[in-house]
């Protein structure tokens, strides 16, 4: 958040005092109002602890007052409230509790706890308990009073985030607030994007304060691809192309145990671009049933004839000689499933093409040598040190897919497009072939891994559309995703 505040000061010195203050609060107020629908005579209740991210929900407040809602902030810390926003609530008609714990000399319980009820009887709670300057998860008092939110029926939004998540990196070690809606401030946190904190903000609204010239100067952290990114990426053959232009992706997955595997990564690639595919390995009789346009080929991949990048792994069980030759090949390889594991780090490591990883939390885990549950904690810093370690751009599959390029600098995608419909057996070799395909037309890895995942979730929710899918389906669906991009 560092490159946000740098941008919030220079801004600062700009605009008078205080200016930027209202104007996220003028933002969150009309957020409040949409959500709320009708404000006059609606319960308002704001959660407020001792920064600016209260000073927000307190002049917020104050306009929903003047609006005819009976508004009351819970005050975490009374004497260190944002003064200025509580003076202004207070003339808008609006009162102050003490929030800071339960009143003295009284039983537990809601009736006893003022801040409790008021909570408890809110039609809407605005968490202004901590923005960016927020450490670490809640402390134990305002975590009861989230927990109070959750379980009333008030709509909760959160002021730029909600308290007790990381904004950088998307990571909830604590206690933390589940809003519906976050009005976020500036610039969208990075954090904000990325599961587990996507889960608890809810709907993003975006309010303009002016910040873009100002955070022109930084780059960005983590970005996400819109419909015109992908479309401007989509290789769309010319008048001049055939199949070889185009470019041909060889497909190394499958085995006599798992020949679905080859079926579905064949069925990806198909659908990537590419002017041909080439199957090698022992499931050729499967794919040939399926999709007969294959060329296929029994011998080594170093034999296969001439591909313009290779996609291997998914279905290979113990085959290390098939990979070998892939990785030691000097066109752009895609390395997914049983290839993560079978394939050496040193020699991944010395490759002059570019390589393109892409495990899921579970297949990343096992390579750095930590749990799963750390990987999906912390998504954001597992994939960049993946990404370092084996110089090689990675997509780390997930509830939220992000994508990293092998240096560590540029910013983290983050896939947009993602549904836990995807969450189905074989999607991976799907899009395994698809990336590959995309590679092999001539995208660079950090740009065929994002617009493989894009594709492959819009595929996939096209495909579901509310109900289940099987793999084959998203692989049927990417022509239509194809479609809806270029038509934006
Ligand atoms: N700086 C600016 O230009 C603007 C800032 N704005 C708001 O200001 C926020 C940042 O304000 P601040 O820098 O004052 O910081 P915050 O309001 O985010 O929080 C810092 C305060 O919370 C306390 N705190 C930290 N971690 C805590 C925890 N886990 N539990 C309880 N208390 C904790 C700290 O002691 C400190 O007093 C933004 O998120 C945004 O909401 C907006 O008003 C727009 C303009
Ligand atoms: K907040």
């Amino acid at each position: 958040m560092e490159d946000v505040r740098a941008a919030e000061r220079a801004l600062m010195a700009r605009v008078p005092d205080g200016a930027l203050m209202q104007r996220a609060a003028a933002g969150l107020a009309a957020a409040c109002g949409q959500v709320l629908g009708k404000v006059y005579g609606a319960r308002v209740a704001l959660l407020v602890g001792s920064g600016d991210n209260g000073g927000d929900a307190l002049y917020a407040g104050a306009r929903l007052a003047r609006r005819g809602a009976g508004v009351t902030a819970v005050l975490l810390a009374p004497e260190r409230a944002h003064a200025g926003g509580l003076a202004a609530l207070r003339a808008a008609g609006g009162r102050a509790v003490d929030g800071s714990g339960p009143a003295e000399g009284v039983g537990g319980g809601a009736g006893a706890d003022a801040a409790l009820g008021v909570v408890a009887r809110a039609d809407l709670v605005v968490d202004g308990v901590v923005g960016i300057g927020g450490k670490g998860g809640l402390r134990p008092r305002a975590a009861e009073l989230a927990r109070a939110a959750e379980e009333s029926r008030a709509v909760v939004v959160a002021v730029d985030l909600p308290s007790g998540v990381d904004a950088d990196t998307g990571e909830v070690r604590g206690a933390a607030v589940r809003a519906d809606v976050t009005v976020t401030f500036g610039a969208c946190k990075p954090g904000l994007l990325v599961d587990p904190a996507r889960e608890y903000a809810g709907a993003l609204r975006f309010v303009d304060i002016g910040l873009g010239p100002e955070l022109a100067a930084y780059d960005p952290v983590v970005e996400a691809f819109q419909y015109a990114d992908v479309d401007r990426l989509l290789p769309v053959p010319g008048a001049e192309s055939d199949k070889y232009r185009r470019g041909v992706v060889g497909v190394v997955a499958g085995s006599a145990r798992y020949p679905g595997a080859a079926v579905l990564a064949v069925a990806g690639a198909l659908r990537g671009g590419a002017g041909a595919v080439r199957y090698v390995g022992p499931a050729a009789d499967a794919v040939l049933a399926r999709f007969p346009e294959t060329l296929v080929s029994a011998g080594p991949p170093a034999r296969a004839g001439r591909v313009q990048a290779w996609a291997a792994g998914p279905g290979l069980g113990d085959d290390g000689d098939r990979l070998r030759d892939v990785v030691a090949a000097d066109v752009p390889v895609l390395i997914d499933a049983d290839g993560l594991r079978l394939a050496d780090a040193a020699a991944v490591r010395k490759r002059v093409a570019p390589t393109l990883l892409t495990p899921h939390a579970g297949e990343a885990a096992a390579l750095l040598g930590t749990s799963r549950e750390e990987v999906e904690s912390g998504r954001l810093e597992a994939v960049r040190e993946l990404a370092g370690r084996y110089a090689a751009t990675v997509l780390l599959k997930g509830s939220t897919t992000v994508v990293a390029g092998p240096d560590g600098t540029g910013a983290v995608r983050v896939n947009p497009t993602g549904t836990p419909w995807l969450a189905t057996a074989g999607s991976g070799d799907v899009l395994s072939g698809l990336a590959g395909a995309l590679l092999a037309a001539g995208l660079g890895a950090r740009d065929a891994g994002a617009t493989g995942a894009f594709l492959h979730g819009l595929a996939a929710r096209l495909a579901a559309d509310g109900a289940p899918v099987a793999a084959q389906d998203v692989a049927d669906a990417l022509p239509a995703a194809w479609r809806d991009v270029r038509r934006g």
